[in-house]
């Protein structure tokens, strides 16, 4: 090839907005939606993509802006952050519950401008696209009230990029042509690049541009009267029919074959992310969740008071001391029992007093009855009488029989052994630390 050709190709990828080469898309073995598509997008036009529904026009832009990636291909763009690319999805995808002006204000955070750029842009906006009073909730606009604020946003940060999957379905036809004429000026005057899909075919001819898109490729792309002369066609309609005829002889199914579906990898959108954190889209998305909760008070309430209700139903069913419930009490740490503990102080860090008395000082604090047993066979025998009675045991000299028993009458390790009639707790002073005496138990 000619020095000269590579220049020219090189010139024409240059002024390019977007290139897309050899792009492959399935959403499943046999569910292949783009098949080796390539696409050019001129700088500083307008350019329609035009296909039936179900082509894949919606894929390739999901692909083109990074909410999916193709399988194969190559996409190469002139927009570096995706905040130089406005998309309008086919969906409305709004926060129904904020305001026309509160949505501009949270896109316009989540895009870094500032309040005033916001205001301007969004008044302009607003006019452009005959929107209602900009303190209207989305949720209470008309669907296609809705497609316009969607549109407004990707319009509201001048993005160099514009994508915009149908954006004049079911409007009425002055204000379709007013936004066209708005997309002509942007591209014209502006040099912004702008991708418009549309079902309306005719609606196409005013852009510099079309694709014309079936069955997963681009069957031909060329200004509107060049396709129709080159085709013999007095509208764009015919000339896509012509084409339609052309290729419906040719197999469409080639590519359901999965040998022959190219595996290189995933293909991401070249688009970077607009850095980690920003102050602007942190205050942005502040704001939106404090209107979001302001607005959503039962959903609040709930979420706010089901915790609540379940803390006060738990704390009110078992949380409480129990009252009234008798315990019996067996210092074996003392040689005259609780009678004992007048002689000690119940305050302080002197771990050779005894900690029963401490403890038991605690214990009255409580609804709790205190019986005093001098033999712990009584106190038992009493315990397994009354099934409602508890039981403690302040053990002092435990033997490793003594604990060997207690452990596989009561089989459990902590500190705190529960009898098996549920009522009965014994106290393993040596496992409260006690025995080494190296820490200061306060109750
Ligand atoms: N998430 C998905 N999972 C599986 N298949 C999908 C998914 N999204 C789209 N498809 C299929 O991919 C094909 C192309 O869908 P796409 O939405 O890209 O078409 P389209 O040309 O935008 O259609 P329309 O003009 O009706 O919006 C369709 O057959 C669709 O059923």
């Amino acid at each position: 090839m000619a020095i000269a050709d590579l220049n020219t190709m090189d010139n024409q990828q240059n002024e390019c907005a977007l290139t897309i080469d050899s792009a492959y898309k399935r959403y499943g073995p046999n569910s292949v939606v783009l098949k080796g598509l390539n696409m050019n997008v001129p700088q500083g036009a307008i350019y329609g993509l035009l296909g039936p529904s179900g082509c894949g026009k919606t894929t390739l832009l999901n692909c083109i802006v990074g909410r999916m990636n193709l399988d194969s291909g190559q996409i190469r763009m002139q927009a570096k952050k995706k905040s130089d690319v406005g998309y309008m999805p086919q969906d409305v995808a709004l926060y129904s519950n904020l305001t026309i002006k509160e949505t501009f204000n949270y896109y316009g955070g989540m895009y870094g401008m500032t309040m005033e750029q916001v205001d301007n842009r969004s008044e302009e906006v607003i006019k452009l696209l005959e929107l209602p009073s900009d303190n209207s909730i989305v949720d209470t606009l008309s669907g296609g009230q809705q497609r316009r604020v969607s549109f407004g946003v990707a319009l509201l940060h001048d993005p160099q990029l514009l994508i915009l999957d149908e954006p004049t379905v079911g409007l009425d036809p002055l204000l379709s042509q007013s936004i066209w004429d708005h997309l002509l000026k942007l591209a014209s005057h502006h040099k912004k690049s702008i991708i418009i899909t549309t079902h309306y075919i005719e609606e196409a001819r005013q852009a510099n541009i079309v694709g014309l898109m079936r069955g997963g490729c681009l069957l031909a792309e060329a200004p509107p009267l060049q396709l129709m002369s080159t085709h013999g066609a007095a509208t764009l309609e015919q000339a896509f029919l012509s084409l339609c005829q052309k290729q419906y002889s040719s197999s469409e199914d080639e590519l359901q074959d999965n040998s022959s579906y190219p595996t290189d990898g995933p293909v991401s959108s070249p688009l970077n992310e607009n850095g980690l954190f920003s102050c602007s889209r942190f205050k942005a998305q502040l704001i939106k969740n404090l209107l979001f909760m302001l607005r959503n008070k039962p959903m609040m309430m709930f979420l706010f008071g089901l915790p609540l209700l379940q803390c006060t139903l738990y704390n009110l069913a078992i949380g409480r001391d129990p009252e009234g419930l008798k315990v019996a009490i067996v210092n074996g740490e003392l040689k005259h029992g609780l009678k004992d503990c007048s002689q000690y102080p119940l305050t302080g860090c002197n771990l050779d007093l005894p900690l029963s008395c401490r403890y038991i000082n605690q214990i009255k604090m409580k609804t709790i009855n205190l019986i005093e047993f001098d033999e712990l066979s009584a106190a038992r025998s009493t315990v397994e009488r009354n099934k409602a009675w508890g039981m403690i045991h302040f053990a002092s000299n435990y033997t490793e029989a003594l604990m060997e028993r207690i452990n596989s009458t009561f089989e459990t390790a902590s500190p705190w052994a529960i009898d098996n009639s549920d009522v009965s707790v014994w106290m393993d002073m040596s496992r409260m630390g006690l025995a080494s005496k190296k820490e200061c138990i306060q109750f």
